[in-house]
C-alpha cells in the first residue's frame, strides 16, 4: 500500500482557554493511503503534546521513517508511546477501498467558553436541538465562577445536563469547596465534573469519587488505552472521558468493552482533531454506540464537518495545503 502524508497547521477560530492556558491553531499530519488497484483510504494523525500523547515532531519522525509501502505487520510496529500515530495508521488502513463512510448523527455536548460568554453561548445549540453542554471551569476564581453558574444554572431549562471540565486546575482543598457548593446548588443539572485534579493524583481523585455526591469524569488522567487500563485496574468507578485521536488503535477500547467495560461510563471527546479523524471516529461509534452526548460539540473553534462523499476528502486533503509544508512517500 503506497502512501503520502502532509504537514497542517490550522488556526482556531477564536483561542480555547483552559485551565491549561490559551489554544491558538492546532497541527497534524494527514494520511492518504492507494493501494494497486487505485482504491484509496485517509487517516489524520492529531497529537496534543501536554496533554499526555505524543508531540507532532515524534509523528513526523515516524512518518520520515516508515517505508514507502505499509503493511499491517509494520503498522503494528508503531509504538505505544505514538497513540495518535497509532490511531491514525490504524484509522487509514481500515479506509482504503471503505470510504466514504454512511454515519448516523450522535447528540451533541455544546462546548461553552469559560467566563461569562456561556451565558450567552448555551442559546444557540439549545435552540438546534442539544440539551447538554460543557464549561470550562478553573479558569477564573472559584467565587467568580460560582456566580456566573448560579446564573447559567436558573436559565438552563430542568431537561438541560450541564458538565464542568476543570481540566486539572483544582487542588484538593479548592476540589472539595466546589463538590460542597455542587451539592448543594447543582440543581439536578449537573451531568459531571470532568477532570477535578491533576492527572497524577490518583488516590485524592479516587477518595473524592467515592465521597461527594457529583459524578466525576476523568480525561487528561486517561488519554491513552493503557492508562484507561490502569485506572480500572485501581478500581475507578466513575465515568472516562475517551478522545478516540489520543487513545491509540481503536482496537484497544474493542478489547475493553469485551472485557466488560461498561458503555454507560464512557463519554467521548474531540480532541480539536481535523475532519479526517473526526469522521474516522464516528465510524468507531458505528461499533462503540455511545450511550452519552458525544464531546465533539467544537464549531466555535474549528470546523471539522463529517465527510461525505470522497471529493470532500480530496478536498480536505487540499485545502491544509497553505498551511503546512508537503512531504512524499
Ligand atoms: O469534550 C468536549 O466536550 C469538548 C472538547 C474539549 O473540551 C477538549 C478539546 C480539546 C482538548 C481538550 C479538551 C478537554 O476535554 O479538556
Ligand atoms: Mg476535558
Amino acid at each position: 500500500m503506497r502512501w503520502q502524508w502532509r504537514i497542517y497547521e490550522e488556526p482556531l477560530r477564536e483561542p480555547l482557554a483552559t485551565a491549561q492556558g490559551v489554544w491558538r491553531s492546532r497541527s497534524g499530519i494527514y494520511l492518504r493511503l492507494e493501494d494497486e488497484q487505485g482504491h484509496v483510504g485517509y487517516g489524520e494523525i492529531a497529537p496534543l503534546p501536554g496533554w499526555g500523547s505524543e508531540t507532532l515532531s515524534a509523528d513526523i519522525a515516524l512518518c520520515q521513517q516508515l517505508p514507502p509501502h505499509l503493511t499491517p505487520e509494520i503498522i503494528a510496529t508503531i509504538p505505544e508511546a505514538l497513540p495518535a500515530a497509532q490511531f491514525g495508521f490504524v484509522t487509514a488502513w481500515q479506509s482504503v477501498g471503505q470510504l466514504p463512510y454512511r454515519l448516523r448523527p450522535w447528540p451533541i455536548c455544546a462546548l461553552l467558553g469559560s467566563g461569562r460568554v456561556a451565558l450567552e453561548q448555551w442559546q444557540q445549540p439549545w435552540q438546534q436541538g442539544q440539551t447538554t453542554f460543557k464549561w470550562k471551569v478553573a479558569v477564573l476564581s472559584p467565587e467568580e465562577e460560582q456566580g456566573i453558574l448560579t446564573t447559567l444554572l436558573a436559565a438552563l431549562p430542568q431537561v438541560a445536563k450541564l458538565r464542568l471540565d476543570a481540566n486539572g486546575g483544582w487542588d484538593l482543598a479548592t476540589a472539595e469547596r466546589w463538590f460542597a457548593w455542587l451539592d448543594r446548588h447543582g440543581n439536578g443539572k449537573i451531568e459531571y465534573v470532568e477532570q477535578p485534579l491533576p492527572p497524577d493524583q490518583w488516590q485524592a481523585l479516587l477518595t473524592l469519587a467515592q465521597t461527594v455526591t457529583t459524578a466525576i469524569a476523568l480525561d487528561e488522567s486517561v488519554v491513552s488505552a493503557t492508562e484507561v487500563q490502569h485506572w480500572l485496574e485501581r478500581g475507578w468507578p466513575g465515568l472516562l472521558v475517551i478522545k478516540p485521536a489520543l487513545f491509540g488503535s481503536p482496537e484497544r477500547l474493542n478489547v475493553l468493552l469485551r472485557e466488560g467495560l461498561e458503555p454507560q461510563r464512557l463519554v467521548f471527546s474531540s480532541a480539536l482533531e481535523g475532519a479526517i479523524a473526526r469522521t474516522a471516529i464516528f465510524q468507531c461509534l458505528e461499533t462503540w454506540q455511545p450511550c452519552r452526548a458525544l464531546g465533539f460539540g467544537i464549531e466555535r473553534w474549528r470546523s471539522a464537518p463529517l465527510l461525505t462523499s470522497l471529493a470532500d476528502y480530496d478536498a480536505e486533503w487540499h485545502r491544509l495545503d497553505n498551511y503546512g509544508k508537503n512531504y512524499y512517500k
